[in-house]
């Protein structure tokens, strides 16, 4: 589907969607409970592959309007009847591939395309270190993936900087192993709030875990159990960062997104991130609400070694910016759904913008140029395609997005609530 954006101001209040990465372990979470309610999930691709995931573990998954109720298989998955198919989202593929290794038998895990180019290596050899078997079918560290269990926990090294996600696989599956799972990190730790993410949501379900001096561990032998048997999702900070941009280069009076408490998600920079490029912002952190006022922006330098997710957003300010945006420690965002890094430069690039590419770094040359609308790729990429939208806001003209369906991987409505607050979007 293509959607075409035309230059728009933005106005009133919205909400942002609930957390991606919360919903991912809460859900998952309650699959390795004996049961669990997920209050106000985000209902999205990528989660229903998670809800699909502990299905086929043996649990039972029951939706309703505004939460999710899960039976789960209390610590001990089933070996599933099919092949788990994850679709697009890393997250669930990457967290399943450890909770596959405590079955006792054969897991197979593919996903689409995109998700079968993204590395897996450094998790299957941490399988292999425990004692399980784990292989890439094309031998390539990639989906699809052959996962043989069960594991009894041990200590193991991978790399810190290609997924944070292999610690979080790691810490949710290692607690109810036998021995538990101590992670000694080979290198720096990129994307590090998606593990406090963790932490904290397993501490919600009863679940210890520890920083070590090299890296974390988590004893065995813990049962999952929320208290009052269920768990609320927060806002969403990576979602609501194309909001808030909308804002800064669009908003025509009064532009509120709610929804949004102070939580462990990392992507709350982007609030710090407005701010020095020079927006008019306030948060109030006890109503959870962001007001936000179009600004002059001006150029920052933004390190995204813990905020990988919002390498797109901050491309797009930077392209509204005056003088230079540099965006800098972001390799690892080659490694998402699209490598965003090129994703970003060519596409900015074609509506007018000046950009330098290097491998570790991207520098918008904003102020140079005014935007013209052009048609641009989507790249199958949520991220990407909600990034692009929001230059549409101020580019002069219109601005086509090709595959703008895809943003039904983390914000399903994403182009209503744009609609809703006065933005021309013809889908
Ligand atoms: O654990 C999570 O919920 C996520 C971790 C990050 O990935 P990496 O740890 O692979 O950088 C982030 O990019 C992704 O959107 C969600
Ligand atoms: C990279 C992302 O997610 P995942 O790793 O789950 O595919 C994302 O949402 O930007």
């Amino acid at each position: 589907m293509d959607v075409t954006i035309s230059r728009s101001s933005v106005s009133g209040r919205v909400r942002a969607p609930p957390s991606k990465s919360y919903t991912h372990r809460a859900i998952l979470a309650s699959g390795y409970a004996d049961s669990a309610t997920v209050r106000r999930p985000l209902m999205s691709a990528d989660t229903r592959a998670t809800m699909r995931a502990v299905e086929q573990y043996g649990g039972a998954v029951d939706v309703t309007d505004e939460s999710v109720t899960i039976t789960g298989f209390d610590g001990r998955p089933a070996v599933p009847t099919d092949v788990i198919d994850c679709g697009n989202s890393g997250t669930t593929t990457r967290l399943i591939t450890a909770t596959a290794a405590l079955a006792d038998g054969m897991t197979v895990i593919t996903g689409d395309r995109s998700l079968r180019s993204r590395p897996q290596g450094p998790l299957l050899d941490a399988i292999d270190q425990l004692g399980g078997r784990a292989e890439s079918t094309r031998s390539n560290g990639q989906a699809p993936l052959v996962i043989r269990g069960p594991i009894n926990g041990d200590v193991v090294s991978i790399p810190g900087d290609v997924s944070s996600q292999y610690v979080t696989a790691l810490l949710m599956a290692g607690a109810v192993t036998a021995e538990g799972i101590t992670i000694d990190l080979e290198t720096e730790l990129k994307s590090a709030p998606y593990v406090t993410i963790t932490q904290e949501l397993l501490a919600a379900f009863g679940v210890d875990t520890d920083r070590t001096e090299t890296g974390f561990s988590v004893p065995g032998g813990q049962a999952y159990r929320p208290e009052d048997g269920e768990y609320t999702v927060p806002g969403d900070f990576s979602s609501a960062s194309y909001l808030l941009a909308a804002g800064a280069v669009a908003a025509d009076g009064s532009f509120v997104v709610e929804g949004l408490v102070p939580s462990a998600q990392g992507d709350v920079a982007i609030v710090e991130i407005l701010e020095r490029m020079g927006t008019d912002i306030n948060w109030d952190r006890t109503e959870g609400r962001i007001s936000v006022s179009r600004s002059a922006l001006s150029g920052v330098t933004v390190d995204v070694g813990d905020t990988p997710d919002l390498l797109p957003t901050v491309a797009v300010l930077g392209a509204a910016a005056t003088g230079e945006t540099q965006i800098v420690n972001c390799e690892h965002v080659r490694y998402k759904e699209t490598d965003r890094v090129a994703a970003m430069a060519s596409e900015l690039e074609k509506l007018g913008v000046r950009v330098t590419e290097e491998h570790d770094a991207l520098t918008i040359h904003g102020g140079d140029s005014t935007l013209r609308g052009a048609r641009v790729a989507g790249y199958d990429d949520h991220r990407i395609i909600m990034a692009l939208s929001i230059a549409g806001l101020f580019a002069e003209g219109e601005t086509t997005i090709e595959g703008a369906e895809h943003v039904d991987v983390s914000f399903p409505d994403f182009f209503d609530v744009l609609d809703g607050v006065g933005v021309d979007v013809r889908r």
